[in-house]
């Protein structure tokens, strides 16, 4: 998909802002305060249905509005075009329409623009906790395996529903017995899809990495969360006395996790905090990548504060590498010499934003 027109209204201090973006490079300059992350945020809101920074919906409606809208007109690659808008009250509810027809449901939105982000905090997903690198493989799950919302979806309840029990001061060998099968069934279906998709991913993601950070030789493995080799069920009721000791299900694909070596040791510890963003520029790169192989797809793709801890060649790399894959870039720079390493690109439009307004050059 690409975004031709985008309008966002009442959003932080973006009281209404609309732009026409090129399909390939769109820079988005402009002093501190001015509003170029916002404008990120609203893009964001399209693909996710939720900030990338704050978690309340009401901290991003401008002050003294009762509502945010933010609308685009987007092309995909066999050209369907689609109108769609999103408003988001104080009051916690959302219209979300797909060329005028309501949404029930954000994942209805979020499916149709596979948007991806990279900022400064985008190195969590490498040295935050594992459920961090969960999310960042279930994104690219989502958009490439129809059966994932629904796996995913059923797993979480049989998890909630058997932690329930196992809190609730234990559980009758019946309901063990049945809770374990459904626990076991769905959480095996989840992880040969993490599993499947993880194998799919990687030699994108060793290619990238052998480009970007070619000093290294890396390693990339998946753990399911529960003892390699043996069934689900059988870990299941072999834990189930520890289980309900503690109140929860201490194995599953709820703590799966990808596992990345440099030179045989984990990446974080040998890496500097500039080469850990290289390493997480590959790993998105890389669903960029497998999704228009596998789908034929393109992302967008939000780099905010591109120019922090990566020296201009990285940079340079990085956007180049986005390009190739098809995306369409939204990049945001507080003045023009930041990305003056992107001046040799063609399909390109600046647009500098003042107080609020935005102004294509
Ligand atoms: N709910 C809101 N209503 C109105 N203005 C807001 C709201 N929330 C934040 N702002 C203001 O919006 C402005 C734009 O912030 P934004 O983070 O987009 O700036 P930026 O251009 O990305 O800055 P920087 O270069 O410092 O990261 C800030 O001045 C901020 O105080």
């Amino acid at each position: 998909m690409k975004l031709e027109r985008i309008q966002v209204q009442q959003f932080r201090n973006l009281q209404d802002v609309s732009l026409n973006p090129t399909a390939g490079l769109n820079v988005i300059y402009g002093a501190n305060g001015s509003g170029k992350s916002s404008f990120l945020e609203a893009i964001h809101y399209l693909g996710f249905a939720r900030s990338f920074r704050s978690a309340k919906h009401q901290n991003v409606i401008q002050h003294l509005q009762d509502s945010f809208t933010v609308f685009c007109k987007a092309k995909d690659e066999k050209e369907y075009e689609a109108s769609i808008g999103y408003q988001r009250f104080r009051n916690g509810d959302f219209l979300a329409r797909v060329n005028g027809e309501a949404l029930s449901r954000s994942s209805d939105l979020v499916r149709l623009l596979p948007v991806q982000l990279f900022t400064p905090s985008s190195t969590d997903v490498i040295y935050g906790a594992p459920s961090l690198r969960r999310k960042f493989l279930d994104w690219g799950l989502f958009h490439v395996e129809q059966s994932f919302l629904s796996v995913a979806g059923r797993f979480q309840q049989v998890l909630s529903q058997r932690n329930a029990l196992l809190r609730g001061g234990g559980i009758h060998s019946q309901e063990a017995t049945f809770w374990n099968a459904a626990f076991a069934d769905c959480g095996e279906h989840l992880d040969r899809l993490r599993t499947d998709y993880v194998e799919a991913l990687k030699p994108n993601i060793l290619a990238n990495l052998s480009y970007f950070l070619p000093e290294f030789s890396f390693e990339i493995s998946y753990h399911s969360g529960w003892e390699r080799g043996k069934p689900l069920a059988e870990v299941l009721k072999q834990n189930l006395q520890k289980d309900i000791k503690f109140g929860y299900s201490s194995s599953g694909p709820h703590k799966a996790d990808l596992r990345i070596k440099a030179d045989g040791i984990i990446a974080q510890e040998v890496l500097s905090r500039g080469q850990v963003r290289m390493l997480m520029a590959a790993l998105l790169l890389s669903q960029s990548q497998y999704l228009l192989q596998q789908k034929g797809r393109s992302c967008i793709f939000l780099l905010d504060d591109i120019g922090a801890e990566l020296d201009s060649g990285k940079r340079e790399a990085f956007v180049k590498a986005l390009l190739d894959s098809s995306a369409q870039i939204f990049v945001t720079a507080v003045e023009k010499q930041q990305v003056a390493f992107l001046e040799g690109y063609t399909d390109k439009k600046m647009f500098h934003v003042e107080h609020g307004q935005v102004k294509e050059e």
